[in-house]
């Protein structure tokens, strides 16, 4: 039987942003990219993030989170799904432990600091922004990455030049349009996600500034797809209009799911996210889900 059978998981969501919460605390297992998709494709724990807790790593944190896209493959960060683990880990009844001072958790990418605001409400710490261009990481040595170069040309969309890059731990391009819901994201989404400038793939979103303190955003997720929010998205549109000129180092970024808010902070140049969560249900994974899982 897999390792994974039985297992107890949470549906969430930030935004509407699908996320499974996969608590592995205390065991070696590591999920495979094959056991991702199959959790995937079962509506009941289907997501477009899986969160999955395992040990602390690096002393003072609380956990160490391995993020899955859809597609199996693993990302560096996932803003929406740390807000739903920072939730699970202070309030579901089986995750939640003592924590001592703030909730501090990491990734491949670095450590993220944790704060409740309300209820359901929490600012994650993102880090800071990494701007140079073999840290995004992009296939040519840009001195500047506030606008790129894709080989994609789209016929049907030939404005869709000179993208803004970011690492938010994972890989970002901003289009910068005038109407952000003019776009077929699953039309063109794909076609920028594996644009060859992009060695790793890119999120790829579209971003309309309407005022300094006001961004729509919508996203084409890597491996994922269209989405309803992409926290890590909103945080690199906020930090790449800033760069440009066109907003302040705060803003309300709009997702179809609903609002986020994000601070490029002054001080530090770390980036926090506040923003909602949600509980769905909770579950347990079938044998039967990993019946074709080697
Ligand atoms: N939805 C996430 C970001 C998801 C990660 C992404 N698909 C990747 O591969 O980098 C968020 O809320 O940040």
């Amino acid at each position: 039987m897999n390792a994974l059978s039985n297992s107890r998981f949470l549906k969430m969501n930030g935004l509407g942003n699908e996320i499974t919460v996969l608590d592995l605390r205390g065991s070696a297992h590591r999920v495979s990219a094959a056991e991702a998709r199959a959790i995937a494709a079962d509506p009941r724990s289907r997501f477009d993030q899986l969160m999955v807790l395992h040990d602390p790593v690096t002393p003072g944190t609380d956990a160490y989170l391995r993020i899955y896209n859809t597609d199996g493959s693993e990302s560096g960060a996932c803003g929406n799904g740390t807000r739903c683990v920072a939730w699970a880990m202070t309030t579901d009844p089986v995750m939640s432990r003592p924590v001592e001072g703030d909730l501090v958790l990491e990734t491949k990418a670095g450590l993220l600091p944790v704060e409740r605001v309300s209820d359901r409400v929490f600012t994650v710490d993102m880090g800071p922004p990494r701007l140079a261009w073999n840290e995004i990481p992009l296939r040519d040595p840009y001195p500047d990455t506030r606008t790129i170069a894709v080989e994609t040309r789209l016929p049907e969309a030939p404005e869709l030049q000179g993208p803004s890059a970011v690492s938010m731990g994972n890989p970002h391009a901003i289009f910068w349009v005038e109407d952000a819901e003019a776009y077929d994201l699953a039309a063109i989404g794909p076609a920028f996600e594996h644009d060859p400038v992009f060695p790793e793939r890119a999120n790829i979103s579209f971003a309309q500034v309407t005022g300094p303190d006001h961004i729509i955003l919508r996203v084409w997720e890597r491996g994922a797809g269209a989405t309803r929010a992409c926290g890590s998205a909103a945080c690199a549109a906020l930090v790449a209009a800033a760069r440009k000129g066109l907003t302040g180092r705060k803003a309300v970024v709009t997702l179809p799911g609903g609002d986020l808010v994000i601070e490029w902070r002054e001080s530090d140049g770390h980036v926090l996210m506040t923003g909602p969560t949600e509980l769905e249900h909770e579950g347990t994974f079938s044998p039967a889900l990993f019946a074709e899982v080697a």
